[in-house]
């Protein structure tokens, strides 16, 4: 009863409560975990507060394991926006406000020289997926420091509700190098160390031991994804790991998958290919050059021509302008490849008018970006303008659905990262997808254990992108969809597992032998039911 991972609460029957002396522990009624839900979800709906609806769910996730996966599984688009995106952000914010059992492993510079002592006082031995993040780039609010917990715990919870990973073999890890937001360092409240970040050799021997810990402890095995790090961490923790564990930066590379599916299922709506296709994005940090990258890559793969002339239909626009030759000495590697021969241009809406894309993509954490003059531009050279505004949460995103459809007169196609509800537009309904990669690092994550992949490649992104776009069917795109409702989640996620584990398979890195004759079927077996078990 006191562990959330047996309990069952009121739903625990007779025979199990005189066997496991639980008589006069609990009421006399016995409910169905069906009624148990219920019961919640009416709780949960009281709230109008979204941060309560989270600290309701936490609460649950804490008391009664299966019961909280039950929800988010059943209730998935409703309950998403509570424990994900924009929700959980709000929740990073004010995490030590509200803070009340530790979840996951704080890793600080306390523990240095110490780290595997650390993971090893982590109660279980078996690990399959960790989520990290150091909380200095959380969504688009910036550095929140060891607050940042909050995404290791909500993508995780994802993991398990969304592509069937046991609860048991996750683990969320926080590396607190202390963090450069004053708010926080003066906040009573704050749970991290109230110093400023570590920097260059400390900040490098730190992630250092921990990535070797890691290895040690868990063996080759396990899929560390790296998450909201800032770039100038980022790109490189993932150039320097890749070779050595199995590391998958999702903001990288789970945003370009699930952005590229939504391409190549526009493409049915907009016609043409991906290189009949002029890109711009506002932002070339993380998930912009990510994107852009697998774009390219996936051009490559359909027309086999070298990736460097792929990349010219793909733009740019980073907080000094447009990204252009003459800036090449100053830009940061990740950047230079985008670099193309072009005068020199500042501010979005004169890119939008010397470029002429067809395809807008918001990837700058900055929100409100995307004006009404920009959107009516797209429009009046775009007989369907595609227009992304990825950022999160709700507040970052660079417009809203509402002004991308009316602002297009409703001809656009509309992509956010955080839930947008429908709009009506002239008497039309348009359903908005979620550009979010929790469409796609459930699934990933899923088929490279299955396989028991020991690296991650380029061409298991591409092959969960195209197992995603797959997904979605002519009812969709009558409602201007371009990605599948998430209430079909595992079982798309089991198609990207399949897909993602083939390859795995056809490029000699799955471990897991023989190869299983259908993957479907094998990843939908070892999908994490929610289901209370029984105790006899
Ligand atoms: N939908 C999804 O699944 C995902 C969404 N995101 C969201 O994308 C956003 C960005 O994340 P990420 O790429 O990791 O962040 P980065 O910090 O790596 O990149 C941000 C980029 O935006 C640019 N930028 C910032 N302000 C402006 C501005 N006012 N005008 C033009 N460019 C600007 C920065 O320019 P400069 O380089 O000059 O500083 C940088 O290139 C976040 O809000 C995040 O939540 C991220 C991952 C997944
Ligand atoms: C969705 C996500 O990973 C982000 O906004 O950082
Ligand atoms: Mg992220």
């Amino acid at each position: 009863m006191r562990d959330p991972r047996y309990n069952k609460g009121l739903a625990f029957t007779e025979k199990e409560r005189d066997a496991h002396y639980l008589r006069g522990l609990l009421p006399p009624v016995v409910l169905s975990q069906e009624l148990q839900e219920k019961k919640m979800m009416n709780l949960i709906r009281q709230y109008e507060v979204p941060l309560h609806r989270y600290i309701a769910m936490i609460g649950l996730q804490e008391t009664n394991e299966r019961l909280f996966y039950k929800l988010l599984i059943d209730n998935v688009e409703e309950l998403l926006p509570v424990v994900y995106t924009p929700t959980v952000g709000e929740a990073c914010q004010k995490y030590g406000s509200i803070f009340k059992h530790s979840q996951g492993l704080y890793i600080s510079l306390k523990e240095k020289g110490k780290i595997l002592e650390t993971l090893k006082n982590w109660p279980k031995r078996t690990v399959q997926v960790i989520v990290v993040t150091d909380g200095e780039r959380i969504l688009g609010l910036g550095d929140l420091g060891c607050q940042g917990m909050g995404i290791p715990v909500g993508k995780l919870a994802l993991y398990t509700a969304l592509g069937g990973v046991r609860p048991s073999l996750c683990l969320p890890i926080t590396i607190d190098v202390g963090t450069n937001n004053e708010k926080l360092l003066n906040d009573e409240f704050y749970i991290g160390l109230r110093q400023k970040r570590a920097t260059g050799k400390e900040y490098d021997e730190l992630l250092q031991e921990f990535m070797y810990a890691v290895k040690q402890n868990y063996g080759e095995k396990v899929l560390i994804q790296f998450e909201d790090f800032a770039n100038h961490n980022a790109f490189e923790l993932l150039a320097r790991y890749s070779s050595s564990h199995l590391v998958f930066n999702d903001d990288i590379q789970g945003t370009a998958a699930v952005v590229l599916a939504g391409l190549l299922s526009a493409l049915r709506l907009l016609g043409g290919t991906l290189a009949d296709h002029t890109f711009l994005f506002l932002g070339a940090g993380e998930a912009g050059t990510g994107i852009a990258d697998l774009i390219a890559l996936e051009i490559s793969e359909q027309n086999g021509k070298p990736i460097e002339e792929n990349r010219k239909n793909i733009w740019l626009v980073d907080s000094k302008g447009l990204i252009v030759s003459s800036r090449k000495e100053s830009l940061q590697d990740f950047k230079k490849p985008w670099a193309h021969e072009h005068e020199p241009i500042t501010g979005l809406i004169n890119a939008v008018k010397a470029i002429k894309p067809t395809i807008l993509i918001g990837t700058s954490g900055v929100g409100k970006q995307f004006t009404k003059e920009i959107v009516e531009d797209m429009a009046s050279f775009n007989k369907t303008p595609l227009i992304m505004a990825l950022s999160n949460p709700t507040s970052q995103a660079e417009c809203t659905a509402e002004e991308a459809y009316t602002w297009s007169e409703g001809r656009a196609i509309f992509a956010s990262g955080s839930p947008f509800d429908p709009f009506e537009y002239e008497g039309k309904t348009f359903v908005p997808g979620q550009a979010n990669n929790a469409y796609i690092f459930p699934g990933f994550g899923l088929g490279v254990i299955m396989a028991g992949s020991i690296r991650v490649h380029n061409g298991m992104l591409l092959a969960a992108s195209k197992a995603l776009a797959s997904q979605v069917t002519e009812e969709h795109y009558e409602k201007g969809m371009i990605y599948p409702p998430l209430t079909n989640i595992r079982k798309i996620s089991a198609n990207i597992a399949a897909e993602v584990a083939a390859k795995a398979y056809e490029l000699g890195l799955a471990s897991h032998l023989p190869q299983p004759e259908d993957l479907v079927e094998s990843a939908e077996k070892c999908m994490y039911s929610p289901v209370y078990r029984s105790y006899l």
